[in-house]
């Protein structure tokens, strides 16, 4: 023990002087003050030491003895004087370890509890200091401990020092005593002593339960006053005590809801088999936990995480409920937040692609189940791009919104509408009927319902704008279907409605599934084609009036290697769609002015232009100009040569950027023709604007030119314009003689088609070529 120093060593210790008369009333009524009044055993003590009579006396202060007064314990030979055998067997029977103390300090009687206390202890290898034996001087070991500097024993002597000295009515402290293997607490009483002699009573008790408890109890309050909010009930579940945190949460105060039951909290959002379930678990399990919804005392429905704990007795029986509750109306709101954009699309708000691959999962299960047919519906909005460009992306994001209000409102509950992305909705019709006809005809109603919801004008801003939908629809009833497949049906179906003139409805059907598996296996055999090198660049002749040969159009052939050939208006579609065009697009440039280089090296051929097909997406390409100088400079050719033919739809998509990309190619040399014109929407005004060499009359319009007045006046009216606006004009798919002459009576003067020669390969053309050069008067004539 730090606290209170070691005992003297036994013997016997001075006498101490006569007890100060003066103090002795003051010190005897004092004797119980506030501190002590509710230690009994330190009154009993105090006030039972005058009859000490049979407890253990070492002597008797020897100027306060008087020599008549009756011996209680013979052997220590001290008389004191009224002292009782009854009051000594109470002193004994305390539990409180009791010793008097004379005016020196010296311990002058012990009851039986410090005795054995002394006794232990001194048995002890390190005994207890300040549990001194019967003889010693108590002041002595405190003065010891002292010595060691230990403030509790400074403070115990001089505690004991100015009770002996009627300073003080009584003095009291605890002290720890902890050994290496236990914590240990005493309190330790001096109580002044006022009987023939002056003295003091000194009192020690085991305090180390009652301060283990107050450490428990310190310990729990800290707990208890966590950020958590804690609720305790007793076991008919009224509120014993909550915390702050609870008070925080709840908005109820202390005193509002102590006493109250907790249900003054419910939501009345969950149902009464929610809290039957909830005190089963707790009966069974002795808690539970879970997120509920309460109210707080201002009418707020907030969400809380609960825990419900059963504090039992020995024998089980409940006598308290404590409950910790956690707020969790931001973690939820997050939480939702992270759902929300895990499977809602965040402009529309309605489920996305993954939440839709979901819903479609479920109810192609419960297809299986059912038997019944459910639809599935791909809409795209029409010129919604066009939308977009030209009012802004805010415009259109109000109408994307509006359009999924209206989607919304269109369906019944349980269908599912989503958004895929851009312009694209899927909805998701469950059961619409047994039969495929009778679904067929159900989703047909919807689709209609919804073109005519979607076709209502939209009040955008200060816009008024209509819009439109193409929509595809597949039926299914089979559960074997992948939902991805079941989506590619629907867009292919609804690509047919865009095909059939937009703001339609078309259903998926398996010849249309047939077609695009072929073109899937075409895309992929198409990628193999060019890096096997299965291309051939094929050559047709072109023609003047005079049946001289001016020239060729170079024409691609993808040959397999088979021998089999696989046209252009199969594959040259797919190569531009996935983009194959641009390697297989350059490949045919350098290839053309690869052989106008051949052919500029002798003189009979060497005036001999070359025409190649250029696509829109080849076009489109920022280096495209870059490309085609980079191709003419390699092969050292005469740009003029080479005639790129576009067509109408490449060029007027973007008519300022198309005339810069145009112009570009001018100053290369190079000339530019019209492919197909009269097929596309060219007026004048765009055509005097593009710096264009030549217009190529389609050949829709000169193969019935013979026959249809309508052509012939178109075919005169567009080789009138080329030759107003200063251009060639060259005709194809000139069949017939017939043909041939009324182009010329119309002006057109440049021909291609099968009556000059069909598409060739290299050696075949140049034979032809030749046979042309030298006898092609001979040739036409016959
Ligand atoms: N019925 C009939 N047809 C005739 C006659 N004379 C020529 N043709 C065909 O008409 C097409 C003319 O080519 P196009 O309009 O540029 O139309 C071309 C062109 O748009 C595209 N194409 C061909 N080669 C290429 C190329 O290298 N690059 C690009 N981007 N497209 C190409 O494929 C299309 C089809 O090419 P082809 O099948 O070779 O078909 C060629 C040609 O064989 C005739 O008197 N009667």
């Amino acid at each position: 023990m730090k606290d209170l120093p070691s005992p003297p060593p036994e013997g016997p210790a001075a006498h101490p002087p006569a007890s100060p008369p003066s103090n002795a009333a003051n010190a005897r009524g004092n004797t119980c003050d506030a501190t002590h009044a509710n230690h009994p055993a330190s009154c009993a003590a105090s006030c039972a030491a005058p009859q000490l009579a049979h407890c253990e006396l070492l002597d008797q202060p020897a100027a306060a003895a008087p020599a008549a007064r009756p011996q209680c314990d013979g052997g220590a030979g001290i008389t004191i004087d009224g002292c009782q055998p009854f009051a000594c067997a109470v002193l004994d029977g305390l539990p409180e370890q009791i010793a008097v103390l004379d005016q020196q300090g010296r311990i002058v009687s012990v009851n039986a509890a410090w005795r054995r206390f002394a006794d232990d202890n001194a048995a002890l290898s390190t005994p207890i200091p300040g549990h001194a034996a019967l003889g010693s001087n108590y002041l002595s070991g405190c003065d010891a401990g002292l010595a060691g500097a230990t403030t509790g024993a400074a403070d115990a002597c001089a505690g004991i020092r100015a009770v002996l000295d009627g300073k003080l009515p009584s003095f009291s402290m605890e002290y720890p005593c902890h050994t290496a293997h236990q914590q240990r607490w005493y309190s330790m009483t001096a109580t002044p002593l006022e009987y023939d002699w002056r003295g003091a009573v000194v009192t020690h008790r085991d305090i180390t339960e009652r301060r283990q408890s107050e450490a428990n109890l310190r310990i729990a309050a800290i707990a208890f006053e966590s950020p958590e909010g804690m609720m305790v009930t007793d076991a008919r579940g009224h509120i014993l005590q909550v915390n702050k945190a609870f008070c925080t949460i709840t908005g109820y105060s202390r005193s509002e809801i102590i006493g109250q039951s907790p249900k003054v909290l419910n939501s009345g959002r969950h149902d009464a088999a929610f809290y039957t379930d909830m005190w089963d678990a707790i009966r069974r399990h002795g808690s539970w936990e879970g997120e509920i919804w309460n109210r707080r005392k201002n009418g707020e429905v907030y969400p809380e995480r609960l825990n419900i704990t059963a504090v039992k007795e020995r024998d089980g029986s409940v006598t308290n409920y404590v409950a910790s509750l956690t707020d969790i109306t931001l973690s939820k709101a997050a939480s939702d937040e992270i759902k929300n954009l895990a499977f809602y699309d965040p402009l529309t708000r309605l489920p996305n692609r993954r939440l839709l691959l979901d819903r479609l999962r479920q109810v192609l299960a419960s297809t299986a189940a059912t038997g019944k047919y459910s639809a599935l519906m791909f809409l795209d909005l029409d010129n919604f791009k066009t939308l977009n460009d030209t009012l802004g992306h805010n415009i259109g994001d109000q109408l994307l919104q509006q359009v999924a209000k209206r989607l919304h409102d269109c369906l019944r509950h349980g269908d599912t509408v989503a958004r895929l992305g851009g312009d694209e909705f899927v909805v998701l019709a469950e059961g619409m009927s047994d039969h495929a006809v009778g679904a067929a005809a159900h989703t047909e109603t919807l689709g209609n319902k919804i073109l005519a919801s979607l076709n209502l004008p939209y009040q955008l801003g200060a816009h008024t704008v209509r819009s439109s939908p193409s929509i595809g629809a597949t039926l299914f009833h089979n559960h074997e279907q992948a939902p991805d497949e079941l989506l590619m049906q629907a867009d292919i179906a609804m690509y047919q409605a865009k095909k059939a003139g937009r703001n339609a409805l078309r259903f998926f059907d398996q010849k249309m599934q047939d077609a695009i598996s072929a073109r899937a296996a075409l895309e992929s055999e198409l990628r193999g084609a060019f890096e096997q090198q299965q291309f051939e660049l094929y050559y047709q002749i072109q023609v003047d009036s005079e049946q001289r040969p001016t020239g060729a159009e170079a024409l691609l052939r993808w040959i397999q290697p088979d021998g089999s050939f696989i046209s252009p208006a199969k594959f040259i579609p797919l190569a531009e769609e996935t983009g194959m065009i641009l390697p297989i697009g350059k490949w045919v440039i350098e290839t053309a002015c690869a052989q106008l280089q051949l052919w500029s090296q002798d003189p009979r051929t060497s005036k001999l232009s070359l025409a190649v097909n250029v696509s829109a997406r080849q076009f489109r390409q920022a280096d495209f100009g870059a490309q085609v100088y980079a191709a003419v400079q390699r092969h050292e050719i005469n740009p003029s040569l080479l005639k790129l033919e576009l067509t109408e739809g490449i060029l007027l998509e973007n008519i300022s950027d198309t005339v810069a990309s145009m112009t570009e190619l001018k100053a290369i040399g190079v000339r530019i023709s019209l492919d197909d014109f009269g097929t596309g929407y060219s007026s004048l005004q765009y055509l005097k604007q593009l710096p264009l060499d030549q217009l190529k009359i389609d050949q829709s319009f000169v193969r019935d030119l013979a026959s249809d007045n309508s052509d012939q006046a178109i075919v005169r009216t567009i080789t009138a314009m080329a030759h107003s606006l200063n251009l060639d004009v060259i005709a194809e798919g000139v069949e017939s003689a017939d043909q041939r002459q009324q182009l010329a009576h119309v002006g057109c003067l440049h021909y291609q088609g099968y009556l000059f020669g069909r598409p060739l390969p290299l050696a075949q053309f140049e034979t032809l070529w030749h046979e042309y050069a030298d006898q092609a008067p001979q040739l036409l004539a016959g």
